[in-house]
């Protein structure tokens, strides 16, 4: 029998994008609800019931209520929100993280998707914090730039409307409170002892990010070039298909980085450029593929015992 898939909330920006990658599947059956009864809690738990995996799609305070929900049933869980990320009983969803990571999703009822800047920070940070070369109370600052669908269809509606303000034709920082919503799985993930100055900056394109963090050699121990950095990051990801390290320097990129380089893609890139003193390592993804859908569909296979990057590659 094929393993039974329910998207709850599939009307939605990250929820269309699971339902696009899995249509066209024919190693799993999509249990669709009807139209005009999406929201209607009995429904759904009927739909969670009859399921093997739940993505759950929606805004956070939704997303506990869904959990509620599927209490009782045997539905194994991977919601996209903010609601879970630390929480415990919960795996978090990025399988690259560290040894027994993705073992640990494989087995888990719980996934908590990371969140979209979260998941650029986390695949630069998280491999040099383990490696012994970043210090777990280091001063980090990390700058994120996202196109507008990061924000759902609220966001999208006020980009894409005909007359909207000319501030939105320019970049915006937010999250300038050091209030982000990514930030407690930032520093818990990584092992940080605080979290990093974070600059979240939205932008007028559909999707697609960059997210950097900038470092003064000093700052790290038993390495003094960036080629060592580099190596750092090669050796962490040898072997994955969905994260890769580019080679040293942004050259092989014309020396810029576009937000947009990796839009439609499920997979992340990360960049290490500078010199041996100071040096920036980018995270170049979609927010709608690794930082979001892709990852979900990525962390469905891993728990149904499918190739990894089904549907992704
Ligand atoms: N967009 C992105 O790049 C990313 C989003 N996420 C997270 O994924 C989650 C979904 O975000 P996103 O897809 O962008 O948001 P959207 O607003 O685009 O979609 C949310 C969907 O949930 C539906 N919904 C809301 N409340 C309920 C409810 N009680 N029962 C059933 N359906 C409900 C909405 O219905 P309606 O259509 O009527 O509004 C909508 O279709 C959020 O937690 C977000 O933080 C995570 C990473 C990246
Ligand atoms: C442009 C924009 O507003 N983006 C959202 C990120 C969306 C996202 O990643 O949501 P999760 O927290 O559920 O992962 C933000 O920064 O709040």
């Amino acid at each position: 029998m094929k393993p039974k898939i329910y998207i709850d909330g599939k009307d939605g920006t990250t929820g269309l994008q699971i339902y696009d990658r899995l249509a066209a599947r024919s190693d799993i059956d999509l249990l669709l609800i009807d139209e005009d009864k999406r929201k209607d809690p009995a429904e759904r738990k009927k739909l969670m019931a009859a399921a093997d995996i739940v993505f759950l799609c929606l805004p956070d305070a939704a997303a506990v209520e869904a959990v509620a929900l599927a209490e009782g049933t045997n539905a194994r869980i991977i919601d996209a929100s903010t609601a879970h990320r630390t929480a415990p009983g919960w795996v978090y969803g990025f399988p690259e993280l560290k040894k027994g990571q993705r073992e640990a999703i494989a087995k888990a009822k719980y996934v908590a998707n990371p969140g979209c800047h979260a998941t650029g920070f986390i695949a630069i940070a998280a491999p040099l914090v383990q490696a012994g070369v970043l210090p777990a109370d280091a001063d980090l600052c990390c700058f994120s730039l996202t196109g507008y669908s990061g924000g759902g269809k609220k966001m999208i509606a006020q980009y894409e409307a005909p007359e909207k303000g000319e501030a939105l034709y320019s970049p915006g920082l937010y999250g300038l409170g050091q209030n982000h919503k990514h930030l407690p799985e930032m520093q818990k993930i990584c092992g940080l002892t605080k979290p990093p100055v974070f600059t979240p900056i939205v932008d007028d394109y559909y999707k697609g990010m960059a997210t950097t963090v900038p470092l003064h050699m000093d700052q790290l121990t038993g390495v003094s070039t960036l080629h060592e950095v580099w190596q750092v990051l090669a050796d962490h990801y040898a072997g994955e298909k969905l994260v890769r390290v580019a080679p040293e320097g942004a050259g092989d990129l014309g020396g810029k980085l576009y937000g947009n380089a990796k839009a439609g893609d499920n997979g992340l890139t990360l960049v290490a450029a500078g010199n041996d003193e100071t040096f920036t390592i980018t995270a170049l993804f979609d927010n709608l593929g690794k930082g979001a859908s892709g990852a979900a569909v990525q962390n469905m296979n891993l728990m149904l015992g499918l190739e990894e990057t089904a549907g992704l590659l």
